[in-house]
């Protein structure tokens, strides 16, 4: 069983393997990045939003892809944090918080462009809602 394998530095040697591997990592992520839990709580309120105000097929490809986009900077994110502790030994260096805001920067470009795309798509349903 890989993830019994807590010395494995080989190749996974089956798709199993490499599965339970990359699903430990979302499960590491989770459990660490609080921001990741948030970002999962805003994909649920808008996925849930999106069903009761019943947006068409091609708006739910758009809220997807915003969700996915969202989760993948920040696993990006994740990784730059932590190869800048690896390599720095979590000691302060210049270059190592450079890396680390920029990744952040970059789940921060990500988040504002998907709210873009979700007030685009909800804000007018919302209003038309008020409005009758
Ligand atoms: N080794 C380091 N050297 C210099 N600055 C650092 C270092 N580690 C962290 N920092 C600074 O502290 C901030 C927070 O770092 P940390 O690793 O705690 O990220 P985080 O709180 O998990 O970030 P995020 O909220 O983006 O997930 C970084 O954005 C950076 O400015």
């Amino acid at each position: 069983m890989a993830l019994k394998d807590k010395k494995q530095i080989q190749k996974n040697h089956s798709f199993k393997q490499s599965f339970t591997h990359a699903c430990f990592g979302i499960y590491r992520i989770f459990k660490e990045e609080r921001n990741m839990r948030i970002h999962t709580s805003i994909a649920v309120l808008v996925i849930f939003v999106g069903w009761l105000l019943q947006i068409t097929s091609s708006e739910w490809y758009w809220v997807m892809a915003c969700i996915g986009w969202v989760f993948v900077a920040e696993v990006l994110n994740t990784i730059a944090e932590n190869i800048v502790d690896l390599v720095t030994g979590k000691t302060y260096s210049e270059l190592g918080k450079h890396i680390k805001d920029m990744a952040a920067g970059a789940v921060l470009i990500s988040a504002c462009f998907a709210g873009i795309i979700g007030l685009w798509i909800f804000l007018p349903k919302i209003w038309l809602l008020l409005i009758h």
